[in-house]
């Protein structure tokens, strides 16, 4: 397979989910998407299939065109080339941090950099040992298999993952009750790029068997400003600088909310006829209801739940996510890690606790008795 073929596929807004990844292995009847050129990703004719090419087009293909994360990309960078050295197949690497920050796109270019096929495949859809044994017996030599969520991969297929990775071979029961017997089976060498939002949910043994573990950062805005250089062209969007700034600032330190709120100010110059200048972001965000700091609904409905009913905390993640009708587990690895960033929230062992900061930030002081959410 051609390295291309490897960055052929996209999925809807570029996320790729758990339905749709179930060991899908990558082939160049799907490359046509990032095949278009800018000037095709623009024509209203085939919008659908524009918008699908510009994820893909937007994907860096190489470490070099990666924007940002310096020390990762340091490290990835020596692990792969000695492993090109070697000419054997690279350590696995475990991606962390919250979603956006380009960890699909690193296992990508993990296996673009070796002109390696990629197989991808998520925790979600690996429900079962027999699952995983179906995808692991068919990887071929030196196969990138990147998974998704691994931390939500059943705990049977976990075990079976252990051995996987070790030594390349994996045991499968035959029959059932007193008779039943293990087959060994041997794997043809292979890395694993396992990605997670919750590194801390990992159970130690899986853990220690990846060779790197790479933690994402959160964007600076001169490096969001880089990304959305790039992407503009690709959408077919004359842009001012200061415009893309001003995104950048309000995109929450992530490239994936970067490149879509480009979108909704590259939808907003076009349905009202005019340029993608700052006043359209404004007015753009504004609908979209993204503050100047980049808050969305949700980042400030979970900060105006803590200060108002619970006083500025602490208050527990349940708690928490019941109060604004969220999962704990989106509250914890979407909003909570960029609030904590921003230095309105601190995560102490009594539950959260905003920060003298953000209730400068609401205009409140604290502590404040009697305020209703409709106060702020
Ligand atoms: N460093 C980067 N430079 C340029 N674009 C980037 C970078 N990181 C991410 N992107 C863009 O941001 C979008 C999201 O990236 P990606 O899907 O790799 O994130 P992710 O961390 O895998 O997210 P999730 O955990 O939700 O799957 C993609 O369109 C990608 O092109």
């Amino acid at each position: 397979m051609s390295p291309e073929a490897v960055f052929g596929r996209t999925s809807g807004d570029g996320d790729l989910n758990g339905s749709d990844l179930n060991g899908s292995e990558l082939n160049g009847s799907e490359l046509n998407d990032s095949e278009q050129s800018a000037e095709d990703l623009t024509n209203p004719i085939i919008l659908g299939d524009a918008e699908l090419a510009y994820e893909g087009a937007l994907r860096p293909q190489s470490l070099a065109e990666f924007v940002g994360q310096e020390k990762v990309r340091g490290q990835l960078q020596l692990l792969l080339t000695a492993a090109t050295m070697q000419q054997r197949t690279p350590d696995h690497i475990l991606l962390a941090g919250p979603p956006g920050l380009g960890k699909t796109t690193l296992a990508m270019i993990v296996a673009y950099e070796g002109s390696r096929p990629l197989r991808m495949s998520s925790g979600p859809a690996i429900q079962h040992a027999g699952d995983l044994a179906a995808v692991l017996s068919s990887l071929m030599p030196g196969e990138v298999l990147f998974i998704d969520e691994i931390h939500r991969m059943a705990r049977s297929a976990e075990e079976m993952l252990y051995l996987a990775m070790e030594d390349f071979r994996i045991d499968i029961m035959v029959g059932k009750g007193a008779g039943a017997t293990s087959v060994p089976l041997e794997l043809a060498p292979f890395t694993l790029v396992g990605a997670t939002t919750r590194a801390g949910l990992l159970p130690n043994p899986l853990r220690d068997r990846f060779g790197f573990t790479a933690h994402l950062e959160f964007y600076a805005e001169h490096e969001l400003e880089q990304v959305l250089t790039r992407a503009a062209p690709l959408l077919g969007l004359s842009i001012e600088k200061r415009a893309l700034a001003e995104i950048a600032g309000r995109s929450r330190g992530t490239p994936r909310i970067a490149n879509r709120l480009l979108r909704r100010v590259r939808d907003y110059a076009l349905v009202h006829g005019g340029e993608a200048n700052l006043e359209a972001v404004h007015a753009a965000l504004e609908l979209y209801d993204v503050d100047p700091i980049g808050l969305d609904r949700l980042d400030r409905e979970v900060m105006k739940i803590i200060l108002t009913r619970f006083g500025g905390g602490p208050v527990g993640l349940n708690t928490l996510a019941v109060s604004v009708g969220e999962e704990a587990e989106t509250v914890e690895a979407v909003v909570e890690p960029f609030l904590v960033r921003i230095g309105f929230l601190t995560r102490t062992p009594r539950g959260r606790v905003a920060t003298p900061s953000a209730w400068s930030h609401f205009g409140l002081s604290h502590p404040q008795a009697g305020l209703t959410l409709d106060d702020l």
